[in-house]
């Protein structure tokens, strides 16, 4: 006789642009060392659609909405010696709502497509110095003037 199983309801939400995904490196717990899609477990009272918006923004800091969200699969995966089943809701989507974040390396920022103060004062930031800036724009990509100076202390009176 087959033991009763205990079912895990969890969500898997993969965020693709074109033809990149984004996956994230499982720091700790199950699955740690895997590269996979965002997701966990299932509240009571939640829906799997709401659980996998949740834990994609708890996990990545990345926010969907609920309408870009494509369900592809229900999967259900048990593993030999546990009394576990783990019930799993695959999801996919294309959209970010606002902010599509990617790494660059220090040295290689793309400052062309940022905006015109950013390259006066990522040095500061960079080399994590307080500092405190004024910039007047002529128009949205010209810096009219400008100055910058460093602080020990930013709560003082400048
Ligand atoms: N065999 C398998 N293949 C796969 O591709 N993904 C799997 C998998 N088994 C589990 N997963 C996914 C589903 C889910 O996104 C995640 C497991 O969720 P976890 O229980 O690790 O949740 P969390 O540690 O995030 O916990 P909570 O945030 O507390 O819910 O791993």
């Amino acid at each position: 006789m087959t033991a009763e199983l205990t079912r895990r309801v969890l969500t898997l939400l993969f965020v693709r642009e074109g033809d990149r995904l984004l996956l994230g490196y499982k720091k700790n717990g199950f699955g740690k060392g895997k590269w996979n899609g965002f997701g966990g477990k299932v509240k009571d009272g939640e829906t799997v659609e709401a659980a996998a918006i949740r834990e994609l923004e708890e996990e990545s800091g990345v926010i969907v909405s609920y309408t870009s969200l494509k369900k592809l699969a229900k999967m259900e995966m048990e593993f030999e010696g546990w009394n576990e089943l783990l019930e799993i809701h695959l999801f996919t989507t294309h959209t970010f709502c606002e902010m599509r974040p990617k790494w660059f390396h220090i040295t290689d920022l793309p400052f062309s497509e940022m905006w015109a103060d950013d390259s006066h004062w990522f040095p500061f930031l960079l080399a994590e110095k307080k500092f405190i800036a004024k910039f007047q724009f002529r128009d949205m990509e010209t810096i009219s003037s400008f100055f910058i100076k460093l602080v020990d202390d930013l709560n003082a009176p400048s």
